[in-house]
């Protein structure tokens, strides 16, 4: 990465303001996956050793600038403290005259956590007036917050114009592991696609036909490819206006010699419900009223196949409605041969895809799994990242 890290500068006795990606899912005020707490325990854990007096900031859901009591940072600050074996002094506020006197208070080691910094309508705005409060607080700007870097806010791009900014450590992995797949990559190269609808991947698919050996289709969105081929797809999930879409990119694949695998079997179930009637078809033979919910077992052997043969994996998108145990086999076969893969490097790029290798126990097994959901999607369109864009270069 050609950004500064907090490795680079010195950070004793600073004032440093991190902005972390906190943004965790809760039920009924209780944390429910603390991944992105403990994603983020390395840069603060330096930040600690190494004498600054830490200012967190994240934001939580989408509060759209205004109070949500649900979405008040407490338990995050909470269950940090837990992880870190220390306390964690926690604002109600992320700017004024409460914030201004919690950071005079710091001394070297201690931790401050702000509140939702999506509290201020100014956050999503970028209001440069804001990202100035934020500055004022801190002598250094620390980004860890990969999953946010996809947006230009006042405390993820706007403060960094205003501060010496570096990189932390889960930002640097987070860019040098997804970097490294894309621009230098170990062959062969598979990238597996899944999820529900074409439109969200297209700027994926487009971007990693450029790079990739195979190509793995899977999910929903796969029906809209078998359509592309002339297949009735029954009541399976389909976007009519992307068919020519479906049908350029297995043009590309082909030009650009990919080996493009689409499904040979599914699973068809005769309403969306995890005790719907189900059988197995072979892909051109998907009756009118039945749907689509998952890969078919001889799919399954032929995507484990190619896993087993790859060096490299980038996976985003489950290829089936994994949340229905009638229909995880497919998405549970890809996370499986992953898991087993040794020669293998398995890049898993957050959001759902994550979420279900962790549902199945294997996210220990993986090389690499993103923080980031929508993030981690634009760094694969190739698109550059406001939040990373804005740090200081070596
Ligand atoms: N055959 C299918 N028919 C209908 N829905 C499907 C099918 N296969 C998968 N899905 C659904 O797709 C959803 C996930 O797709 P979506 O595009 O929303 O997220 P994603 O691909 O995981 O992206 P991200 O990883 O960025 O969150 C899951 O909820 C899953 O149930
Ligand atoms: O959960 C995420 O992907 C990040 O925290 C960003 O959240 P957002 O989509 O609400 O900006």
């Amino acid at each position: 990465m050609n950004k500064k890290t907090i490795r680079d500068v010195e950070v004793r006795g600073k004032r440093v303001f991190c902005r972390v990606d906190f943004n965790v899912p809760m039920e009924a005020g209780a944390i429910t996956d603390d991944t992105r707490i403990r994603a983020a325990l390395p840069t603060i854990a330096y930040l600690i050793e190494h004498g600054a007096k830490v200012i967190l900031a994240s934001h939580l859901g989408r509060p759209k600038g205004k109070v949500v009591e649900e979405l008040r940072l407490d338990a995050v600050a909470k269950r940090l403290g837990e992880l870190l074996g220390r306390p964690v002094v926690k604002t109600d506020e992320a700017v004024g005259d409460e914030v201004k006197a919690a950071v005079a208070n710091l001394h070297e080691g201690d931790v401050l956590l702000l509140e939702n910094v999506r509290f201020y309508p100014g956050e999503e705005k970028n209001d440069p007036e804001l990202a100035r409060a934020f500055a004022e607080l801190a002598d250094l700007y620390v980004n860890d917050a990969f999953g946010a870097a996809h947006r230009a806010h006042a405390s993820t791009e706007g403060i960094a114009h205003h501060l010496p900014a570096v990189a932390g450590f889960l930002m640097e992995k987070e860019i040098e592991v997804l970097g490294k797949a894309l621009s230098n990559p170990d062959r062969p190269f598979t990238a597996i696609i899944g999820g529900a609808k074409v439109k969200d991947k297209i700027g994926v698919i487009d971007n990693l036909l450029d790079k990739v050996d195979n190509l793995i289709i899977g999910g929903g969105l796969a029906y809209t490819f078998v359509k592309a081929l002339g297949h009735d797809v029954g009541k399976s999930l389909l976007e009519e206006d992307k068919i020519e879409l479906a049908k350029s990119f297995m043009e590309k694949a082909k030009e650009k010699g990919v080996r493009f695998y689409m499904p040979v079997d599914v699973v068809v179930a005769d309403r969306f419900a995890n005790d719907a009637n189900t059988k197995v078809v072979p892909i051109d033979a998907i009756p009118s009223d039945w749907e689509a919910l998952d890969i078919g077992p001889q799919t399954r052997e032929l995507y484990r196949d190619v896993i087993r043969q790859s060096k490299l994996v980038v996976w985003n998108g489950p290829m089936g409605v994994f949340e229905m145990e009638t229909f995880a086999h497919g998405t549970r076969t890809v996370a499986e041969a992953l898991a087993e893969a040794a020669d293998t490097y398995s890049v898993i790029g957050g959001g759902d895809s994550a979420a279900a290798v962790e549902k199945f126990g294997l996210a220990d097994k993986m090389d690499h799994i993103s923080t980031g959901g929508g993030a981690s999607l634009e760094f694969m369109e190739g698109k550059q990242l406001p939040g990373v864009v804005a740090l200081n270069d070596k």
